[in-house]
């Protein structure tokens, strides 16, 4: 069988928080492969260490408080300990980030056209014009109705679902090798979390992003996701591909998450989401 190549390659992530007691372990011997064009579900419960890992990739966790230890490496380049500047050369254009709480990814005092064409502008050589024009394009293709106005709003105008919205835009706009999904839907309705879900299915099928796809929504992972890993208290208890992990869970823990919330029949993944 020919094997790709791993996009991003996490190999015996450690992960501990720093106190005045020494070193509180968060996260333990994690080892994730990310592939291009796959996506892997991280599930596991409040508090298992899902955000926190996924922080680390990005090389956002604060060191004076966390301490990371391990490898990860994107296309086979070291990003743990990477200097400052350079890993923000790589965040945004190489790993896309969808975070958990929308409000902490915009400053509050620019608008989101400032923010999002500031972004692209950072990473790729457009000029003014044709940035303006990709936000706007990227803005629409996350339903979001009259983008140019949009742009000239500050993020406190906006709601939660629709800054969640403007943030996946920003991070799919150029494209990344890798993305990184942190509950990317649940502050969304149903028709936006579908939307969210089409447009991450369209950028891994027609740009091959690998995608890690952090969810409590067990519907969502099972419509997107190939592979899950399972986290219990900061380790990974088992991972599997989708359809092996909810037919057949092997560990207790992955038998209780999915007895915890009715899940609907798994079919072919991804066919439902076509409407
Ligand atoms: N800055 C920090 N300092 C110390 N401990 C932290 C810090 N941030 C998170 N933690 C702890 O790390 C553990 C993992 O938290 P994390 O946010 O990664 O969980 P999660 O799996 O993402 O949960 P949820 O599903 O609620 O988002 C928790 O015990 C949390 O209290
Ligand atoms: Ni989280």
């Amino acid at each position: 069988m020919h094997t790709q190549p791993n996009v991003l390659q996490v190999d015996n992530l450690n992960i501990a928080a720093k106190s005045s007691r020494g070193a509180l372990p968060l996260v333990r011997n994690v080892n994730l492969e990310l592939t291009p064009g796959k996506v892997l579900g991280l599930i596991g419960e409040s508090g298992s260490g899902k955000t926190v890992t996924s922080m680390a990739l990005m090389q956002l966790l604060d060191q004076r408080a966390m301490q990371v230890q391990g490898n990860i490496q994107l296309h086979g380049q070291e990003l743990n300990g990477m200097p400052t500047k350079a890993m923000r050369a790589i965040r945004g254009k190489e790993i896309g980030f969808i975070m958990q709480n929308p409000m902490n990814a915009f400053t509050p005092v620019y608008t989101i056209g400032n923010q999002f064409v500031e972004t692209i502008r950072t990473h790729t050589g457009l000029g003014k014009k044709q940035a303006v024009e990709l936000a706007i394009a990227s803005l629409e293709s996350m339903n979001l109705e009259e983008p140019a106005k949009l742009m000239k709003k500050y993020p406190f105008q906006l709601s939660g679902g629709m800054l969640q919205r403007v943030m996946i835009a920003i991070s799919m706009s150029l494209r990344p090798a890798v993305v990184i999904a942190d509950e990317p839907t649940t502050a969304l309705d149903v028709t936006n979390q579908l939307q969210v879900l089409k447009e991450l299915d369209r950028l891994r099928t027609e740009c091959g992003t690998a995608i890690l796809l952090i969810s409590h929504d067990l519907g969502v992972i099972s419509q997107l996701a190939d592979e899950v890993a399972v986290m219990r208290r900061g380790e990974i208890v088992e991972q599997a591909e989708v359809c092996d992990l909810f037919d057949r869970p092997q560990h207790e823990y992955t038998k209780k998450l999915l007895q915890a919330r009715p899940v609907m029949p798994f079919t072919d993944s991804l066919n439902r989401l076509v409407i």
